[in-house]
């Protein structure tokens, strides 16, 4: 099925004066931000407290990535999905090309990527990198502090919040052939708990809103997409949905785009809050270790299951316990 542009994406903005907890401006932040992941999996949040020279500087380092050769980006190599370089290849797309730097809100971890290369550890790179990094680190806490406060959860966030590092992917996405409609990134739900993707305003993302139905994001200047991740919906015992999306590439331009994952630290389980089970919401996944989910996902026999099931495949507690 084709892409549909008639559904209204919800597009939140985060203004200062509504980011302090407790205020009325919050408690309605708390509210649409819920209802957007609840129905959508995602949304667009406007938050210009990502200053647009920084993002534009991001984007600017990216393209001095994307020249290194490719003896040193072989460099970034990892075990872990998503952490390391993958070139154009088959199994994701020849137009996708993606470098992983875990815990980038760490300076020492910037720094030790950029060693590998640049042959002077490019100042620069690290100083912008990091900042962004720990920029968007911070808007992840504060939608993730939404949630639990509009889940009533508030006075014990503090027990409720995972642990986590954030991941930052770049990705470069090529044109693809003069008049082609192609694919960048395959569709699939995300791993990491939530993802918080912004691009150099050359669109591709697209969601699935309905069974088949996709519509492509334009995300403004200022704005980033939020993502629920498949262990962000174990958490909420099934409310939140964890979105389909894919990335189609089209006209002829090259896409830049950053992704933040949440990869919370070793030994974490995801585990829905009681205050989340009753008897109208009995338990519907079993507690898990997350390394446990996020290596299950990418081993062989998961790669039998649609992205979209892997979770269910892996924690679903059938039939579900009510509490
Ligand atoms: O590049 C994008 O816009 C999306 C990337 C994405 O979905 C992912 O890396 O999981
Ligand atoms: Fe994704």
């Amino acid at each position: 099925m084709g892409v549909q542009a008639e559904i209204e994406f919800p597009v939140i903005e985060f203004r200062s004066a509504d980011l302090e907890r407790g205020t009325d401006g919050w408690h309605r932040l708390c509210k649409r931000v819920r209802e957007a992941c609840e129905t959508f999996g995602c949304f667009e949040v406007a938050y210009k407290k990502i200053s647009t020279e920084v993002r534009e500087e991001t984007f600017g380092l990216m393209k001095e990535l994307i020249e290194v050769p490719v003896e040193r980006k072989q460099k970034n190599a990892s075990p872990m999905p998503y952490h390391g370089w993958v070139g154009p290849c088959n199994q994701v797309s020849l137009l996708y090309e993606g470098f992983g730097l875990g815990d980038a809100s760490n300076y020492d971890s910037v720094k030790s990527f950029a060693q590998l290369m640049w042959p002077d550890g490019h100042p620069r790179f690290c100083n912008t990198i990091h900042t962004m990094a720990t920029q968007i680190e911070e808007l992840n806490k504060l939608i993730w502090l939404m949630l639990i406060d509009s889940y009533g959860l508030g006075e014990k966030w503090e027990s409720v919040m995972i642990n986590y590092k954030t991941l930052v992917r770049f990705m470069k996405y090529m044109a693809p052939p003069p008049g082609e409609y192609e694919r960048g990134l395959f569709a699939h739900t995300d791993k990491p708990v939530s993802t918080i993707i912004c691009d150099d305003h050359v669109s591709g993302l697209e969601i699935e809103v309905n069974d088949g139905q996709w519509i492509k994001l334009s995300l403004s200047p200022s704005s980033f997409c939020f993502v629920v991740g498949d262990p962000l919906k174990a958490w909420s015992n099934g409310r939140l949905k964890a979105v389909n999306h894919r990335v189609m590439m089209s006209g002829d331009k090259d896409r830049l785009s950053l992704a933040a994952f949440a990869i919370p630290v070793e030994g974490t389980i995801i585990k829905a809050p009681r205050e989340l089970i009753d008897e109208q919401h009995p338990q519907l996944y079993k507690d898990f270790n997350f390394m446990d989910f996020f290596l299950f996902a990418f081993s062989d026999p998961a790669k039998h299951i649609d992205s979209g099931e892997q979770l269910q495949a892996f924690a679903s507690l059938s039939p579900p316990i009510s509490n």
